[in-house]
């Protein structure tokens, strides 16, 4: 149990914070794809992207740590710099039976399972307990009407797996025999099913298209995909009104390049100024970014912020009423999932608290988090209820209580937050944070200490 320190004037820091889960990731199996070998600087170093370069040596890239980072970023904490070798394209890979972690990672999990099939006969994949609650069958479905062989336990219908190569590694001619070549995916319970297959393409053995099916939840992080995709070099074509691209095998190249900061984690500190009044300033915050933590902006500007975008970063001024002000506030996060927690811990202190909605796919993440934020803002005293797919919190927390975390990262920050205001909380298993920010409790400290 870690007690949460309380924030008990308006706040003023500045926050350096490690490199973006999702940019990292993306960066480190972009690398893999490569032609040559690169560098990534500012990468998170953390248990998802240790968790993503286990699996890709799996696969055969070879990643080295670079002992300096440049100096623009020798602020930063939780940061690292890799020398990236791809994976060889000869086909040595194909000997050594492979297996993969996925810890609780979700870019891990779907990620890596759709680049199985280029680069192993035979692809275990595990995970942590809670990993095999989290929806993994529409990707895998979509792989087998390709022809590709999965073996699946009877139930449940995720991790644990084991994934086989194309048809026609073992059977030659037998793309002929597959269904089409297009791959339709259902992403409607994670956009990460789509950005997987959209990474894979490029590596294809042929032309293939990639269509999403159902309401796309998290389009941020798609358009993500897509445009690093294009700054290596990939040749695709959307297909306009279709959610579908058409795919040429295609060489790839990741130019050296440097992760901008997560701006999702901004999120809780953030929180911190929004609570109590005063400034927080993120530096390095990009002038334009495909990361969904950037929407911190307008959200926060609703609920009464203001802020300054410069040379130094993004500096937030919080309100002096946020935890008087009255006004209703419904927020529509479909797009943006990830940031539900944080904001929920807001919503929380807020005396007419608020609504969040179109975050039904939030049940298939670390944890169901609409079941835990309805338990825990319940277990602090507040009133609040769910529907399949919405948070509704109609009256504020009221006192500490011990948060459960549930495995999940953001259950912590969301108990952190609330602790900014409400004196007695004990968050259980703060530890959970390593999954994207190893040094979230240093960090939380100083801001509480008002050390910069
Ligand atoms: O592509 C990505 O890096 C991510 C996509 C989103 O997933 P979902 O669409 O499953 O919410 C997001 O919540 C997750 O944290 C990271
Ligand atoms: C949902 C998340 O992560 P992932 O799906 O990558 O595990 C998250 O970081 O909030």
């Amino acid at each position: 149990m870690w007690s949460a320190p309380t924030l008990s004037s308006s706040v003023s820091a500045t926050v350096n914070l490690p490199g973006s889960k999702s940019l990292t990731n993306r960066a480190f199996i972009l690398a893999a794809l490569s032609e040559k070998p690169t560098e990534v600087h500012g990468c998170l170093e953390a248990r998802d992207t240790m968790l993503m370069r286990q699996g890709l040596t799996v696969f055969g890239a070879r990643f080295e740590q670079l002992s300096t980072s440049p100096t623009s970023l020798s602020a930063f904490t939780g940061n690292s710099s890799w020398q990236i070798t791809p994976i060889p394209k000869s086909s040595e890979n194909f000997e050594n039976p492979a297996e993969i972690d996925c810890g609780l990672s979700g870019n891990v999990m779907r990620f890596l399972t759709a680049l199985a099939p280029i680069f192993k006969a035979k692809t275990y994949f595990y995970g942590d307990q809670g990993a095999a609650k989290r929806p993994q069958l529409p990707l895998l479905d979509a792989l087998s009407k390709y022809g590709i062989c999965i073996d699946l336990p009877p139930t449940p219908d995720s991790l644990p797996f084991t994934i086989g190569t194309f048809p026609h590694q073992e059977e030659p001619h037998s793309f002929q025999q597959s269904e089409s070549k297009t791959l339709s995916v259902d992403s409607s319970q994670s956009s990460q099913f789509l950005s997987a297959l959209l990474l894979a393409a490029s590596r294809w053995p042929e032309p293939v298209t990639i269509r999403a099916l159902g309401k796309l939840p998290s389009l941020p992080h798609i358009q993500m995909t897509l445009e690093n995709l294009k700054e290596c070099g990939a040749s695709f074509q959307e297909r306009e009104n279709e959610n579908a691209w058409s795919f040429e095998p295609c060489p790839l190249q990741l130019t050296e390049t440097t992760i901008e900061p997560d701006l999702s984690n901004a999120g809780p500190f953030l929180a911190a100024a929004m609570i109590k009044g005063g400034q927080i300033t993120i530096p390095n915050w990009p002038s334009k970014t495909t990361q969904a933590g950037d929407y911190w902006r307008e959200l926060l500007t609703k609920l009464g912020a203001s802020y300054e975008l410069s040379d130094a970063g993004l500096t937030l001024t919080g309100p002096n009423d946020f935890l008087t002000n009255r006004t209703e506030h419904h927020f529509d996060l479909g797009d943006y999932g990830e940031l539900a927690p944080t904001l929920a811990a807001l919503l929380a202190l807020r005396p007419t608290g608020g609504t969040i909605t179109n975050i039904g796919h939030l049940r298939g993440h670390e944890t169901d988090r609409l079941a835990a934020l309805e338990t825990e803002i319940k277990r602090l005293g507040g009133k609040v209820s769910t529907t399949e797919n919405s948070l509704i919190i109609t009256s504020p927390v009221t006192h500490g209580a011990k948060v459960q975390t549930y495995h999940d990262h953001r259950m912590a920050t969301f108990g952190a937050i609330i602790g900014l205001a409400i004196p007695g909380i004990e968050i259980e298993n703060v530890e959970t944070t390593n999954k994207t920010l190893p040094n979230f409790v240093d960090l939380w400290q100083k801001v509480a200490r008002q050390e910069d």
